[in-house]
């Protein structure tokens, strides 16, 4: 039977097959190109499933191609790799500037691994209620950095329901996933478009309490007008995986745009003459905090919160 893996726990997988859920675990060895994955199924994932003779449980037997997928290098295991989701329509990053602060490398993280999937990615500015007037003016630049280069920008406040309307409609008829830091706000926004979920939301109220994960698996949520939402557990740290340092530039629009007037061809645009990425950033053309992304995963180095 084939099914869509709605919900992982790591080592038990719900799949669903003409709406009933089925508990699964997974048979024999799957895949994801060479590189050595953490789960190797994925919420998102169609999977064929068999069930166990005279037991309520399946187990998968067949993973099919997939479109796309998120992915990001482990925590402390850097050999390996982690799915967040695959077969996604589009991919929204929650941040916070502040309790939680996300960091401007964090965010270019993911947009570069959704760029390098194909992957429309948003980012959703929550926790618009807490914000001074000199927070408003910091927002306002950031936002303008990401609008520029194309991914569109939300400022919400999930708690409050501040602009969330605008959400809604984005998310009608896709499959969009859900992502960022631990305590952002993903469960309160989730809970707020799906009142049925009644996510578990943690407050973080002090040092000690921080990384305290209140979701602890991905879970995919239909959504009522059509399309679904794939919650996810919180991100430390995102670590950029498979790509390699001369294809790196590719996934940076800004750069992208660029790079056919460098002088030499395979420009690293680090120290190269005639560089064009490089003369924009002498000029203003190219935000110094891209471009420090940049260098930083170029030389492979991850974020931390
Ligand atoms: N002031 C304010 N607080 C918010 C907002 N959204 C969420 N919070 C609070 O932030 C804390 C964390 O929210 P959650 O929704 O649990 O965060 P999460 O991103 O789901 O966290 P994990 O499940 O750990 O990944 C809770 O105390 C929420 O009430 C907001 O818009 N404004
Ligand atoms: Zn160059």
């Amino acid at each position: 039977m084939k099914g869509l893996v709605t919900k992982s726990t790591g080592s038990w997988y719900a799949v669903t097959v003409d709406d009933k859920s089925y508990e699964c675990r997974i048979k024999g060895k799957f895949r994801t190109k060479d590189i050595k994955t953490t789960n190797p199924i994925a919420v998102g994932d169609w999977v064929d499933i068999e069930l166990e003779p005279e037991q309520q449980t399946a187990v998968i037997v067949t993973l099919y191609d997939r479109k796309n997928y998120m992915i990001r290098k482990s925590v402390n295991l850097s050999k390996q790799a982690q799915i967040i989701a695959a077969n996604i329509d589009q991919a929204y990053l929650v941040v916070t500037l502040a309790s939680p602060p996300t960091s401007l490398g964090f965010i270019d993280r993911f947009l570069v691994t959704a760029e390098a999937y194909g992957i429309p990615a948003s980012i959703l500015f929550n926790k618009l209620d807490l914000f001074s007037q000199e927070g408003l003016e910091i927002l306002a630049d950031y936002r303008s950095i990401y609008e520029d280069l194309g991914y569109p920008c939300f400022e919400i406040s999930a708690l409050k329901g501040i602009n969330i309307g605008d959400i809604e409609a984005s998310l009608m008829q896709k499959i969009t996933l859900i992502s960022g830091h631990s305590g952002v706000g993903k469960s309160t926004l989730i809970n707020r478009i799906i009142p049925e979920a009644s996510l578990r939301t943690g407050k973080i109220s002090d040092w000690s309490d921080r990384g305290k994960h209140t979701t602890t698996f991905a879970e995919m949520l239909p959504l009522s007008q059509g399309g679904y939402i794939i919650d996810t557990p919180g991100i430390q740290e995102f670590g950029v995986i498979d790509i390699e340092q001369q294809e790196l530039g590719h996934f940076f629009p800004e750069m992208r745009a660029l790079m056919h007037q460098c002088r030499f061809n395979n420009c690293r645009h680090i120290n190269e003459p005639g560089c064009a990425v490089l003369a924009a950033l002498a000029e203003g053309g190219i935000e110094p905090s891209r471009y420090d992304s940049y260098l930083s995963i170029y030389h492979g180095n991850d974020s931390r919160a």
